[in-house]
């Protein structure tokens, strides 16, 4: 597969490292204003970190577009008269819709919207992906890719606002909560590298069984959860404090915050 990522910056890379990890890519071309720091890429020979997108964009067939969102605009308008039939149009910049593209290109190339998340770089990304109706194809083949990289779920687009912060903020949530629980292991008694150490593989090992049972989180509470135990003095007052609240209204103030985001200077 010939990709193409315009864009190389934190998430760009961060595809481009689940890509180089798992093979997929017969040629990847990363590009970005400033070169420099993609130093690191150009040790394979079909690698190629370049400033031209256009170059990239006629050497590949599937096209990744992860620029901010303020860039996006200006980046199709220039490039338009590259994009072909057999281009599998990738974008995953927030907040742009289909529509929103199709008005730009005067069509819409049978885009396809992707919302990784930087897990991608390990080939633990949670991915939702959008396109218009009857672009299947073009879908099948974002799948595919994707499904390498992690798990996906295909999504009518107009979920797509709350999958970036489910899934792709998701990641910085969840983050916060293990750092959250490393100060309390420390403040507990634990060195810092023991504390993360402790924090990460309890969270991966709580995903873990919900992945493999199918089970509702709270199903599992209750094995945990000794009457008059230590675990449920735990968990009350984690919600006296607004634990389940401060979670769902940091998300809807996160939600609202794509409302508008393509028109920030
Ligand atoms: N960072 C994340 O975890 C996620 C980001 N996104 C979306 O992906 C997009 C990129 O986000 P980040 O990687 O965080 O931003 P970033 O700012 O780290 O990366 C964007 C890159 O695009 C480059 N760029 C700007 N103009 C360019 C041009 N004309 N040609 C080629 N490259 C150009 C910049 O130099 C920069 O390296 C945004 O739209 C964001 O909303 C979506 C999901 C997750
Ligand atoms: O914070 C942001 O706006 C981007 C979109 C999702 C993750 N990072």
């Amino acid at each position: 597969m010939k990709i193409a990522i315009i864009g190389a910056g934190n998430l760009g890379i961060s595809i481009a490292k689940g890509i180089l990890k798992n093979s997929i890519a017969s040629s990847l071309y990363l590009t970005k204003r400033h070169v420099d720091s993609l130093e690191a890429f150009n040790v394979e020979e079909f690698v190629v970190i370049t400033k031209d997108n256009k170059l990239a964009i006629e050497n590949s067939d599937v096209v990744i577009f992860a620029v901010q969102p303020n860039h996006l605009e200006a980046i199709f308008i220039e490039n338009k008269p590259f994009f072909k039939d057999k281009h599998i149009l990738i974008s995953t910049v927030t907040g742009f819709s289909i529509q929103n593209i199709t008005e730009i290109l005067g069509s819409s190339n049978g885009v396809v919207r992707a919302m990784p998340n930087t897990a991608i770089a390990v080939g633990k990304s949670m991915t939702c992906i959008s396109t218009m109706d009857g672009e299947h194809t073009k879908l099948k083949s974002a799948v595919k890719i994707f499904s390498v990289l992690g798990q996906v779920l295909v999504i009518p687009e107009h979920l797509m606002q709350a999958a970036t912060v489910v899934c792709a903020s998701g990641i910085a949530f969840w983050m916060r909560m293990i750092r959250a629980s490393t100060q309390a292991a420390i403040q507990l008694g634990f060195d810092a590298k023991e504390a993360q150490q402790l924090a990460m593989y309890t969270a991966e090992g709580a995903a873990h069984l919900l992945i493999a049972t199918g089970n509702h989180p709270e199903e599992e509470i209750d094995k945990v959860t000794t009457p008059k135990g230590c675990t449920i003095e735990g968990l009350n007052e984690m919600e006296h404090q607004g634990l389940s609240s401060s979670v769902i209204k940091g998300m809807m103030a996160s939600y609202h915050k794509i409302d508008g985001i393509k028109d920030m200077p």
